[in-house]
């Protein structure tokens, strides 16, 4: 299920003001990506441009090419419903369904494909979801209360669910701990740890510890300052990243010398 992404020459636009240029890496499956770099620097562009999410914001555009198991996902022709499909996004603040359902939280992504599903198999499917989130014996005896009255944490993890549950090949995490407490964010990052085993998974943090924790590669975007584009100036081994980079701007960055 785990897909390779291939980056080459992307450039990412907002109308004429190019946010993010010249991206060109390989993010390898069953493995976590961690991207760092200071406010600004285009790592949540860049991030939402590995699954077409930018395309929601009027007027954004890229250049260049991002294959997923050696197809363009921006190849003409291509449904940006389907990329998203292959390719979910769990965001910053957890953000189930106020409405819905424990249950129908982890359906939903399911039903907004128009996918039929009986009972036996939704039950199996919510099941297995939440048992990937971590989340199963927590909350399997009130399926049917609303999402909204569990924790933050929990919350995070049900937002996860219902991203699994769509069957993804890759998963992006746009900070997804920000708004957890450490025991939540422990419990998350766990979770991201087992999750490698089956998706490519590619998280923007402004946590260095988290990074160095839960990722395998680790991207560093930088920009030279306010209007520029952010580039990716290093992108190597975690270890690599964090203990000998070979880039100064990262090591100073690592280092808490800027950003
Ligand atoms: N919707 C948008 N319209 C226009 N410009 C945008 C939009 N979103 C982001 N930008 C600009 O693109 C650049 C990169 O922003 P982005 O949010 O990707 O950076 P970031 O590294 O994720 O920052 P942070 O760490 O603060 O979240 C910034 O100059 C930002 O102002």
């Amino acid at each position: 299920m785990s897909k390779r992404i291939v980056v080459k020459d992307l450039d990412i636009y907002y109308g004429s003001f190019l946010a993010v240029e010249g991206v060109s890496t390989t993010i390898e499956p069953r493995s976590v990506t961690a991207l760092i770099g200071p406010s600004g620097c285009g790592k949540s562009t860049f991030l939402r441009a590995l699954n077409r999410m930018h395309e929601v914001i009027p007027g954004a555009r890229v250049d260049g090419s991002v294959d997923l198991d050696g197809e363009n996902m921006y190849a003409r022709g291509v449904d940006p419903v389907l990329v998203r499909r292959k390719v979910g996004m769990v965001f910053q603040k957890p953000n189930p369904f106020p409405t819905m359902s424990i249950r129908e939280n982890v359906l939903a992504g399911v039903k907004l494909n128009n996918k039929r599903i009986n009972k036996k198999d939704a039950d199996e499917l919510v099941e297995s979801s939440l048992r990937g989130a971590n989340l199963w014996t927590e909350v399997k005896d009130r399926l049917d209360k609303p999402g909204s009255g569990l924790s933050g944490g929990q919350q995070q993890r049900l937002c996860i669910a219902r991203t699994i549950a769509v069957q993804p090949e890759v998963v992006l995490m746009d900070e997804p701990c920000s708004a957890l407490d450490p025991i939540s964010t422990l419990a998350v990052e766990d979770l991201i740890a087992e999750m490698k085993e089956k998706y490519t998974i590619v998280i923007v943090t402004h946590n260095m510890q988290q990074a160095a924790r839960c990722s395998d590669r680790t991207g560093f975007f930088n920009i030279e300052g306010t209007g520029k584009p952010g580039h990716l100036v290093e992108f190597d081994d975690t270890t690599k990243i964090f203990n000998n980079p070979s880039e100064k701007a990262t090591e100073d960055y690592i280092s808490g010398r800027f950003g």
